[in-house]
This record gives structure tokens, C-alpha cells and sequence, in this order.
């Protein structure tokens, strides 16, 4: 993944959720839908979804996409360009109710893979007929099963050399730092206070912070040892540098 001149990963992370309009400089991202519950309350939901290049659910995210806008004018406004998945999940009305549509219902049985890493295909597949690349910003990716919540964590270490993942919960923002230094732009009437760096899938990492309340300076973490959660952002740039791929996770006040 592209750094600066300096060796330095920039991250803007609330750049999806404040884009008044789609905005050429940026990166186009592909939006994942999962199958958790999308908030009506919700108010960058709009946002994310016109400024997503290419905007996929993931076989029940259809039904909870559906289902969000249920008796309102919005429901036929937002059509996916695909739903991708096993579609053991996605309900035959909601499935006939989006292809009356446009949208595009693709099926893979494989056993092996999730369907959110079927939708990360599918947008390789799409890459590859159109050269462009795309970031990830995957919605709902907590706050239902634990195992699919380790799933998705897990595929943020796959493609970690692939491109940039951002997932996002109703309240959180979360990304996998690899080892480096990185800077974070927080937009502080957005996100925070609440932050945390979690280092999973790693026997630890040595860890040094600026710009949080408690910061870390070459502090060894890792699970029964020391964890950074509860921190708060103070700055609106963080600095994080790593020796081994961490979590970083922030609050979203949305
Ligand atoms: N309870 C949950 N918590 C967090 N993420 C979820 C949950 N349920 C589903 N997801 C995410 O949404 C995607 C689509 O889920 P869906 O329920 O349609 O299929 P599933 O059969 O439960 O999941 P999979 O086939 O991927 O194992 C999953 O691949 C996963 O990434
Ligand atoms: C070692 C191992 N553990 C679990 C599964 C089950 N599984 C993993 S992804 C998936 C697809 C769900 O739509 C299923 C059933 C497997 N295949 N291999």
C-alpha cells in the first residue's frame, strides 16, 4: 500500500462520512453492506452510499438495506449495483424487489470463503475489467456475531499489502495499522473522544503514540500484558509507529 516520500501511512478516516460531494482527488471505495442493521437515524448513510464508486451487499445486507428503508421514498434510491453472497440469507422478495430494480444478484456456494470476502472478490473481478482500484469500506461490521466480527478482522490482515479497509459500525471506525508510521486525521467534531489500539493477531507490538490522552512510548502491548482501550484523541492528527500490524479503532459521534 502507497505511503508518502517519507515512509509514512496517511489515513483520513472520517474523509467518507464529511465528502459533500463525490470529490476526484480521493480514492474511489467500493461500500460493503453487511448484514447487520443499518440505523435510520444514520445520517452519513447517504453520504457513504453516493460517493461509493461501486456499492455491493453482501447477501442479507440486502434484506437489512431493504429493510432500513422500508415505507419510505429512499428505498428505491438506494440499489445496489450487486448482491453477492452463498444467498443462503437474502430473502426472495428483497432479492426479486432489487433486480426489478437493476441490481445485479450473483451467487457463490463456496463453503470455504465468507461473503464478505465473496464481495472483496467481486470487486477485484470489477478491477480487473476496469483498471481502477478500489478502497473498502465495509458497513456493519460489529456488533452481531463475535465469529464473523473475527472473520472480517481477519480478512483486514489478508489484504493488509492489498489496499486500504475501512469498516465501520454504528459507532466505530475500525483499521489495521501494518508496521510503520502512520498519520491519522481525525475530525474531532466526528470522531472520538474514544479511541483504542488493539494488538490482534499479533503475539504484541511495541507501540508509540502522540496526540491521545494517554500515549505510549515504545510500550510493549499485547493480550494479558497491556492494551490501549478507553484512550482519547486530543489532536486532531495522531501519530502512531508500530512494529507489528495493530487495530486502530475510534469512536464515531454520528
Ligand atoms: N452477526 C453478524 N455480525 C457481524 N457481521 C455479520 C453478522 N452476520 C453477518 N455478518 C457479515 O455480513 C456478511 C453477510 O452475512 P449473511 O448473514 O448474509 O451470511 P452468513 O451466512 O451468516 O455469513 P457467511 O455466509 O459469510 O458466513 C457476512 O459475510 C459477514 O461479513
Ligand atoms: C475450517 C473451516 N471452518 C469453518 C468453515 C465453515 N465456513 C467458513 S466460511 C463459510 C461460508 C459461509 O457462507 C462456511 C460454511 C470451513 N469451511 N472451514
Amino acid at each position: 500500500m502507497s505511503t508518502s516520500l517519507k515512509g509514512v501511512y496517511f489515513w483520513s478516516v472520517t474523509k467518507f462520512l464529511t465528502r459533500a460531494v463525490k470529490c476526484i482527488n480521493e480514492p474511489p471505495y467500493a461500500l460493503i453492506i453487511l448484514n447487520q442493521p443499518i440505523s435510520r437515524r444514520n445520517n452519513v448513510f447517504h453520504t457513504l452510499w453516493e460517493n461509493a464508486n461501486l456499492k455491493i451487499c453482501a447477501d442479507g445486507g440486502g434484506n437489512q438495506l431493504h429493510e432500513a428503508f422500508e415505507g419510505t421514498d429512499k428505498q428505491q434510491m438506494y440499489i445496489p449495483h450487486y448482491i453477492m453472497g452463498d444467498l443462503d440469507s437474502l430473502k426472495d422478495d428483497v432479492r426479486d424487489f432489487y433486480i426489478s430494480k437493476g441490481a445485479k444478484v450473483e451467487q457463490d456456494p463456496d463453503q470455504n470463503s465468507t461473503d464478505f470476502m465473496k464481495c472483496i472478490e467481486l470487486v477485484r473481478r470489477k478491477e480487473r475489467e476496469s483498471s481502477v482500484k478500489h478502497e473498502i469500506v465495509a458497513l456493519g461490521a460489529f456488533g452481531g456475531r463475535v465469529d464473523q466480527a473475527m472473520s472480517t478482522i481477519h480478512y483486514l490482515y489478508k489484504l493488509k499489502n492489498e489496499r486500504r479497509i475501512y469498516l465501520l459500525s454504528d459507532q466505530n471506525m475500525t483499521i489495521l495499522l501494518d508496521k510503520g508510521k502512520h498519520q491519522i486525521h481525525c475530525n474531532q467534531a466526528i470522531e472520538g473522544p474514544t479511541c483504542g489500539i488493539i494488538p490482534i493477531g499479533i503475539e504484541r507490538a511495541i507501540v508509540t503514540t502522540t496526540g491521545l490522552e494517554w500515549n505510549l512510548t515504545n510500550s510493549s502491548t499485547s493480550f494479558g500484558e497491556m492494551i490501549s482501550t478507553s484512550n482519547h484523541l486530543i489532536n486532531d492528527i495522531v501519530m502512531i509507529e508500530t512494529d507489528s500490524p495493530i487495530l486502530w479503532t475510534v469512536e464515531l459521534k454520528i
